[in-house]
Protein backbone atom coordinates (compact mmCIF):
# COMPACT_ATOMS: atom_id res chain seq x y z
CA UNK A 1 0.00 0.00 0.00
CA UNK A 2 0.95 3.28 -1.30
CA UNK A 3 0.71 5.85 1.90
CA UNK A 4 0.55 9.45 1.49
CA UNK A 5 0.31 10.06 5.11
CA UNK A 6 1.79 7.90 8.16
CA UNK A 7 0.69 8.47 11.57
CA UNK A 8 2.09 6.31 14.37
CA UNK A 9 1.53 6.99 18.21
CA UNK A 10 0.95 10.56 18.30
CA UNK A 11 0.85 12.88 21.11
CA UNK A 12 0.47 16.41 21.53
CA UNK A 13 0.74 18.32 25.01
CA UNK A 14 -0.08 21.55 25.69
CA UNK A 15 1.35 22.62 29.39
CA UNK A 16 -0.87 20.29 31.27
CA UNK A 17 -3.19 19.61 28.45
CA UNK A 18 -3.66 16.71 25.87
CA UNK A 19 -4.38 17.82 22.73
CA UNK A 20 -4.05 14.27 20.82
CA UNK A 21 -2.85 10.99 22.45
CA UNK A 22 -1.59 7.89 21.10
CA UNK A 23 -3.30 8.55 17.48
CA UNK A 24 -1.83 6.45 14.63
CA UNK A 25 -3.56 5.81 11.18
CA UNK A 26 -2.71 6.17 7.09
CA UNK A 27 -3.99 8.16 4.44
CA UNK A 28 -3.55 6.00 1.07
CA UNK A 29 -2.32 7.76 -1.75
CA UNK A 30 -5.32 9.34 -3.73
CA UNK A 31 -8.14 9.22 -1.09
CA UNK A 32 -10.01 12.04 0.25
CA UNK A 33 -9.59 11.35 4.25
CA UNK A 34 -11.44 12.95 6.53
CA UNK A 35 -11.04 13.79 10.35
CA UNK A 36 -14.31 13.91 12.22
CA UNK A 37 -14.77 15.70 15.18
CA UNK A 38 -16.69 18.44 17.40
CA UNK A 39 -15.03 21.46 18.52
CA UNK A 40 -11.68 20.70 20.72
CA UNK A 41 -11.19 17.06 19.97
CA UNK A 42 -8.28 18.22 18.20
CA UNK A 43 -8.35 18.39 14.27
CA UNK A 44 -6.55 21.63 13.82
CA UNK A 45 -3.72 20.15 16.01
CA UNK A 46 -3.11 17.41 13.73
CA UNK A 47 -3.40 19.54 10.81
CA UNK A 48 -1.34 21.67 12.07
CA UNK A 49 1.64 18.68 13.11
CA UNK A 50 0.69 17.14 9.88
CA UNK A 51 1.98 20.54 7.80
CA UNK A 52 4.51 21.15 9.95
CA UNK A 53 3.39 24.48 11.59
CA UNK A 54 3.75 22.71 15.10
CA UNK A 55 5.77 19.37 16.33
CA UNK A 56 4.13 16.27 18.58
CA UNK A 57 5.38 15.70 21.29
CA UNK A 58 5.91 12.11 21.07
CA UNK A 59 5.32 9.70 17.74
CA UNK A 60 6.51 9.08 14.73
CA UNK A 61 4.83 11.30 11.73
CA UNK A 62 5.71 10.74 8.06
CA UNK A 63 4.12 12.89 5.50
CA UNK A 64 5.18 12.03 1.64
CA UNK A 65 7.80 10.30 2.38
CA UNK A 66 9.21 13.02 4.65
CA UNK A 67 9.78 12.60 8.91
CA UNK A 68 8.60 15.65 10.68
CA UNK A 69 12.08 17.25 10.74
CA UNK A 70 12.02 17.96 6.83
CA UNK A 71 8.58 19.91 7.30
CA UNK A 72 10.34 23.09 7.24
CA UNK A 73 12.13 22.45 3.99
CA UNK A 74 10.92 23.82 0.80
CA UNK A 75 10.42 20.65 -1.17
CA UNK A 76 8.16 19.95 1.51
CA UNK A 77 5.83 22.58 1.14
CA UNK A 78 6.04 22.85 -2.46
CA UNK A 79 3.92 19.57 -2.76
CA UNK A 80 1.53 20.51 0.18
CA UNK A 81 -1.15 22.64 -0.29
CA UNK A 82 -3.23 24.64 3.22
CA UNK A 83 -6.29 25.37 3.50
CA UNK A 84 -7.02 26.80 7.13
CA UNK A 85 -8.07 29.57 9.20
CA UNK A 86 -4.43 31.04 9.05
CA UNK A 87 -4.91 31.24 5.41
CA UNK A 88 -5.25 35.13 4.35
CA UNK A 89 -5.60 36.95 1.36
CA UNK A 90 -4.46 40.79 0.61
CA UNK A 91 -7.63 42.75 0.85
CA UNK A 92 -6.98 45.54 -1.39
CA UNK A 93 -5.74 43.33 -4.25
CA UNK A 94 -7.90 41.84 -7.16
CA UNK A 95 -8.51 37.95 -7.37
CA UNK A 96 -5.76 37.39 -10.30
CA UNK A 97 -2.99 39.83 -8.52
CA UNK A 98 -3.38 37.73 -5.01
CA UNK A 99 -3.07 34.66 -7.20
CA UNK A 100 -0.03 35.90 -9.31
CA UNK A 101 1.55 36.99 -6.10
CA UNK A 102 1.15 33.26 -5.23
CA UNK A 103 2.65 32.19 -8.04
CA UNK A 104 5.94 33.94 -7.69
CA UNK A 105 6.08 32.56 -4.12
CA UNK A 106 6.01 29.32 -4.73
CA UNK A 107 7.71 29.46 -8.19
CA UNK A 108 4.23 28.24 -10.69
CA UNK A 109 4.11 29.50 -14.12
CA UNK A 110 2.16 32.32 -14.23
CA UNK A 111 -0.54 30.75 -16.73
CA UNK A 112 -1.28 28.58 -13.79
CA UNK A 113 -3.78 31.58 -12.31
CA UNK A 114 -6.48 31.48 -15.30
CA UNK A 115 -6.77 28.02 -15.21
CA UNK A 116 -6.80 27.99 -11.21
CA UNK A 117 -9.55 30.46 -11.77
CA UNK A 118 -11.78 28.44 -13.57
CA UNK A 119 -11.46 25.39 -11.47
CA UNK A 120 -12.87 27.53 -8.36
CA UNK A 121 -15.32 29.25 -10.69
CA UNK A 122 -14.00 32.55 -10.18
CA UNK A 123 -13.39 33.77 -13.43
CA UNK A 124 -15.84 36.78 -13.50
CA UNK A 125 -14.36 38.15 -10.53
CA UNK A 126 -10.63 37.89 -11.92
CA UNK A 127 -10.53 41.86 -11.21
CA UNK A 128 -12.46 42.30 -7.96
CA UNK A 129 -10.89 43.52 -5.03
CA UNK A 130 -10.80 40.85 -2.52
CA UNK A 131 -12.96 43.09 0.32
CA UNK A 132 -15.25 43.46 -2.24
CA UNK A 133 -16.02 39.67 -2.38
CA UNK A 134 -18.66 37.50 -0.84
CA UNK A 135 -17.39 34.83 2.02
CA UNK A 136 -18.33 31.87 -0.67
CA UNK A 137 -16.25 33.85 -3.09
CA UNK A 138 -13.54 34.57 -0.74
CA UNK A 139 -13.04 30.75 0.27
CA UNK A 140 -12.80 29.68 -3.37
CA UNK A 141 -10.15 31.95 -4.00
CA UNK A 142 -8.23 30.52 -0.50
CA UNK A 143 -8.89 27.26 -2.26
CA UNK A 144 -7.12 28.41 -5.44
CA UNK A 145 -4.36 29.49 -3.29
CA UNK A 146 -3.84 26.52 -1.68
CA UNK A 147 -3.98 24.98 -5.16
CA UNK A 148 -1.94 26.90 -7.29
CA UNK A 149 0.91 25.42 -7.30
CA UNK A 150 -0.64 21.91 -7.97
CA UNK A 151 0.55 20.29 -4.56
CA UNK A 152 0.34 16.19 -4.48
CA UNK A 153 -1.36 16.45 -0.89
CA UNK A 154 -3.67 19.27 0.47
CA UNK A 155 -4.89 20.00 3.94
CA UNK A 156 -7.72 21.88 4.46
CA UNK A 157 -9.69 22.73 7.77
CA UNK A 158 -12.97 23.15 8.27
CA UNK A 159 -12.99 24.11 4.44
CA UNK A 160 -17.56 24.76 4.09
CA UNK A 161 -17.85 25.98 7.96
CA UNK A 162 -19.74 28.99 8.02
CA UNK A 163 -21.06 28.58 3.82
CA UNK A 164 -23.84 28.20 2.71
CA UNK A 165 -24.95 24.70 0.82
CA UNK A 166 -24.64 26.04 -2.79
CA UNK A 167 -21.03 27.46 -2.04
CA UNK A 168 -20.23 24.55 -0.35
CA UNK A 169 -21.45 22.33 -3.26
CA UNK A 170 -19.02 24.41 -5.36
CA UNK A 171 -16.27 23.86 -2.87
CA UNK A 172 -16.87 20.05 -3.37
CA UNK A 173 -17.20 19.79 -6.86
CA UNK A 174 -13.94 21.29 -6.78
CA UNK A 175 -12.43 19.15 -4.35
CA UNK A 176 -13.41 15.80 -6.50
CA UNK A 177 -12.43 16.85 -9.75
CA UNK A 178 -8.88 17.74 -8.07
CA UNK A 179 -9.10 14.49 -6.01
CA UNK A 180 -9.88 12.65 -9.47
CA UNK A 181 -6.94 14.36 -11.21
CA UNK A 182 -5.10 12.01 -8.44
CA UNK A 183 -4.23 14.77 -5.40
CA UNK A 184 -4.79 13.00 -1.99
CA UNK A 185 -7.36 15.20 0.05
CA UNK A 186 -7.01 15.40 3.39
CA UNK A 187 -10.12 17.04 5.32
CA UNK A 188 -11.67 18.14 8.61
CA UNK A 189 -14.90 18.44 9.34
CA UNK A 190 -17.61 18.29 11.54
CA UNK A 191 -20.48 18.67 8.31
CA UNK A 192 -21.66 14.79 8.76
CA UNK A 193 -23.11 15.24 5.01
CA UNK A 194 -20.08 16.45 3.89
CA UNK A 195 -18.23 13.44 5.01
CA UNK A 196 -20.04 11.22 3.79
CA UNK A 197 -20.08 12.80 0.28
CA UNK A 198 -16.34 13.47 -0.18
CA UNK A 199 -14.90 11.26 2.12
CA UNK A 200 -13.00 7.59 0.64
CA UNK A 201 -13.04 6.86 4.79
CA UNK A 202 -13.28 9.10 7.96
CA UNK A 203 -11.45 8.86 11.53
CA UNK A 204 -13.39 10.05 14.40
CA UNK A 205 -11.84 12.02 17.05
CA UNK A 206 -12.72 12.54 20.26
CA UNK A 207 -10.42 14.76 23.01
CA UNK A 208 -7.56 13.81 21.28
CA UNK A 209 -8.27 10.12 20.55
CA UNK A 210 -9.44 8.17 17.52
CA UNK A 211 -12.18 6.46 17.97
CA UNK A 212 -13.35 4.71 14.38
CA UNK A 213 -11.01 4.32 11.40
CA UNK A 214 -13.64 3.45 7.92
CA UNK A 215 -15.58 3.91 4.74
CA UNK A 216 -18.49 6.19 5.27
CA UNK A 217 -20.53 2.98 3.75
CA UNK A 218 -18.61 0.33 5.79
CA UNK A 219 -19.30 2.37 9.33
CA UNK A 220 -23.05 3.04 8.05
CA UNK A 221 -23.15 -1.30 7.63
CA UNK A 222 -21.20 -1.99 10.94
CA UNK A 223 -23.41 0.08 12.92
CA UNK A 224 -26.92 -0.92 11.05
CA UNK A 225 -29.21 -2.92 13.39
CA UNK A 226 -30.00 -4.39 9.67
CA UNK A 227 -33.83 -4.79 10.40
CA UNK A 228 -36.54 -3.95 8.14
CA UNK A 229 -38.39 -0.61 8.72
CA UNK A 230 -41.89 -1.14 7.21
CA UNK A 231 -44.46 1.54 6.70
CA UNK A 232 -47.89 0.04 5.43
CA UNK A 233 -50.83 1.58 3.50
CA UNK A 234 -53.03 1.54 6.74
CA UNK A 235 -49.97 3.68 8.03
CA UNK A 236 -48.59 1.50 10.62
CA UNK A 237 -44.92 1.35 11.47
CA UNK A 238 -42.76 -1.83 11.66
CA UNK A 239 -39.66 -3.02 12.84
CA UNK A 240 -38.95 -6.20 11.99
CA UNK A 241 -35.84 -7.63 12.93
CA UNK A 242 -33.24 -9.44 10.36
CA UNK A 243 -33.84 -13.17 11.11
CA UNK A 244 -35.51 -16.29 9.64
CA UNK A 245 -38.23 -16.72 11.67
CA UNK A 246 -39.47 -13.23 10.94
CA UNK A 247 -39.48 -13.54 6.96
CA UNK A 248 -43.12 -15.29 6.78
CA UNK A 249 -44.17 -11.78 8.56
CA UNK A 250 -42.66 -9.92 5.84
CA UNK A 251 -43.95 -12.60 3.24
CA UNK A 252 -47.93 -12.15 4.40
CA UNK A 253 -47.45 -8.29 4.44
CA UNK A 254 -46.03 -8.48 1.00
CA UNK A 255 -48.88 -10.98 -0.57
CA UNK A 256 -51.28 -8.84 1.25
CA UNK A 257 -50.24 -5.52 -0.84
CA UNK A 258 -49.89 -4.36 2.47
CA UNK A 259 -46.31 -2.15 2.20
CA UNK A 260 -46.07 1.54 0.78
CA UNK A 261 -42.12 1.71 2.34
CA UNK A 262 -39.79 -1.35 3.59
CA UNK A 263 -35.77 0.04 4.36
CA UNK A 264 -33.13 -1.34 6.68
CA UNK A 265 -31.88 1.24 8.86
CA UNK A 266 -28.95 3.11 7.92
CA UNK A 267 -27.27 5.32 10.58
CA UNK A 268 -25.93 8.70 9.80
CA UNK A 269 -22.49 9.34 10.57
CA UNK A 270 -23.83 12.08 13.22
CA UNK A 271 -25.84 8.99 14.59
CA UNK A 272 -22.73 7.02 14.64
CA UNK A 273 -20.74 9.46 15.77
CA UNK A 274 -23.29 9.98 18.83
CA UNK A 275 -23.43 6.00 19.34
CA UNK A 276 -19.73 5.85 19.69
CA UNK A 277 -18.62 8.85 21.50
CA UNK A 278 -21.49 9.95 23.02
CA UNK A 279 -21.16 13.42 22.18
CA UNK A 280 -22.76 15.44 18.95
CA UNK A 281 -20.63 16.28 16.11
CA UNK A 282 -22.07 19.71 16.08
CA UNK A 283 -21.36 21.44 19.11
N1 LIG B 1 -1.66 26.54 21.45
C1 LIG B 1 -2.44 25.90 22.33
N2 LIG B 1 -2.22 26.01 23.65
C2 LIG B 1 -2.99 25.35 24.54
N3 LIG B 1 -4.00 24.54 24.23
C3 LIG B 1 -4.28 24.38 22.92
C4 LIG B 1 -3.52 25.05 21.91
N4 LIG B 1 -4.01 24.70 20.70
C5 LIG B 1 -5.05 23.85 20.95
N5 LIG B 1 -5.19 23.67 22.28
C6 LIG B 1 -6.20 22.79 22.92
O1 LIG B 1 -6.14 21.52 22.31
C7 LIG B 1 -7.45 20.98 22.14
C8 LIG B 1 -7.69 20.67 20.68
O2 LIG B 1 -7.78 21.90 19.94
P1 LIG B 1 -7.99 21.96 18.36
O3 LIG B 1 -7.93 23.39 17.96
O4 LIG B 1 -7.05 21.02 17.72
O5 LIG B 1 -9.47 21.40 18.21
P2 LIG B 1 -10.41 21.33 16.93
O6 LIG B 1 -10.95 19.95 16.89
O7 LIG B 1 -9.70 21.82 15.73
O8 LIG B 1 -11.59 22.35 17.32
P3 LIG B 1 -12.47 23.35 16.37
O9 LIG B 1 -13.40 22.48 15.59
O10 LIG B 1 -13.18 24.20 17.39
O11 LIG B 1 -11.50 24.12 15.52
C9 LIG B 1 -8.41 22.01 22.72
O12 LIG B 1 -8.71 21.64 24.05
C10 LIG B 1 -7.62 23.29 22.68
O13 LIG B 1 -8.03 24.17 23.71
Amino acid sequence: MDNTIEVKGMRKVFGRKTAIEQVTFNVEKGEIFGLLGPSGSGKTTTIKILTGESTQTDGDVNVLGMDSTRFGSSDFKSKIGILSDNSALYERLTVHDNLKLFCKLYNAPLKEVDVILKEVNMEDERTTTISKLSKGMKQRVLLAKALIHKPKLVFLDEPTSALDPGNAAQIHRGLQKLNEAGTTIFITTHNMEEATELCDRVAFLNNGRLQELDSPGALRYKYSTHAFHVETFSGKRLVIDNEPENAGQIKELIENGEIKAINTDNPTLGQIFLKVTGKELVS
